[in-house]
């Protein structure tokens, strides 16, 4: 059913969907080239194998209509973008599970990061890890000032290390020695320090989103076929690094994450969070 529907009209008719399928998020269109994809995953907008699944075929959708032109990742959480993945699904996980879960975080990157489209990151809240994955994948990222705000990659907090493709991304955003600190510490930044090292373009006191549909439609107004090729030219490089390595990968994650130790470590970080 979700592929015969367009997505002009997934987002007039949210419940029709509802009934069926829950899709974990959200599409509206602000204006006639401009689509927002609002994260709805209650309460920190994790991502599971079924939600990474949702935004990556949504994202498809959405590019698949040609009068949208940028794309805008939100979340209905105003003080949560993303919590990263879902820590549940590296806990005591079967092979086949975990394995089909990184395929589809690693297509949802590949999705993102490549797509025609210009994608603005709108980070209303919190975005750790994985949610500073799917930001960065963005071409441009608008954050509030809250200071008490953080994004940055801490899986080393968790006891993991980020996969060689996010850790590429992050050199490619902050520099190398910034990715090299900011990994090793497992840092989070407030949005000032992300606007220093430039993980994020623009911070904003007022409404995020709409300073995101501005930037959004100022994009838009870029011919695409420029904007396009420029695009493949800046990250076609890292597209093609993981394409060639999707099953090295997989398996380098399913290793480390199943290994005793990590477990023991995920385990404990998951009852520090439920303890708070
Ligand atoms: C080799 C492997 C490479 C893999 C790469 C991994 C990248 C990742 O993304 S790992 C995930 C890293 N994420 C985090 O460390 C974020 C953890 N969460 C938080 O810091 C906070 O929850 C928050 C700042 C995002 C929000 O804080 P808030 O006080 O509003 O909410 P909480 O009470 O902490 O959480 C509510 C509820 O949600 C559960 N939860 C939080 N984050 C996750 C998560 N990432 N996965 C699954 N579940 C999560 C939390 O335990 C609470 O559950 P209960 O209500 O049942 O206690």
């Amino acid at each position: 059913m979700l592929s015969r529907l367009s997505p002009r009209l997934l987002s007039s008719s949210p419940r029709l969907l509802s009934s069926s399928i829950r899709t974990l998020v959200n599409v509206t269109y602000p204006s006639p080239s401009v689509a927002v994809l609002e994260l709805d995953r209650p309460p920190v907008n994790s991502l599971s194998l079924e939600m990474a699944t949702s935004i990556t075929s949504h994202i498809k959708q959405i590019e698949s209509d040609p009068q949208i032109r940028s794309l805008i990742l939100t979340s209905s959480n105003p003080k949560i973008f993303s919590a990263g993945l879902d820590i549940t699904e590296m806990s005591r996980p079967s092979k086949t599970r975990l394995s089909t879960f990184w395929r589809s975080i690693q297509s949802l990157f590949l999705t993102l990061y490549s797509t025609r489209l210009s994608t603005i990151s709108c980070i209303t809240g919190h975005s750790p890890a994985g949610g500073c994955l799917l930001s960065m994948s963005c071409d441009y990222r608008v954050m509030s000032r809250n200071p008490k705000l953080g994004i940055g990659l801490n899986e080393t907090r968790l006891g993991i290390a980020a996969p060689f493709w996010l850790k590429d991304l992050f050199v490619k955003t902050v520099g190398y020695r910034e990715a090299e600190l900011g990994l090793s510490r497992g840092k989070l930044y407030s949005p000032e320090e992300a606007l220093k090292i430039g993980l994020v373009d623009e911070i904003v006191d007022g409404e995020v989103y709409d300073v995101a549909v501005e930037r959004a439609e100022e994009y838009a107004e870029i011919p695409e076929k420029g904007i396009v090729a420029t695009k493949r030219m800046c990250r076609g490089e890292l597209v093609r690094d993981l394409e060639g390595k999707i099953e090295e990968d997989v398996g380098w994650f399913t290793d480390f994450i199943l290994e005793e130790g990590t477990q023991k470590g995920i385990e404990g970080y998951l009852k520090s969070l439920s303890k708070k």
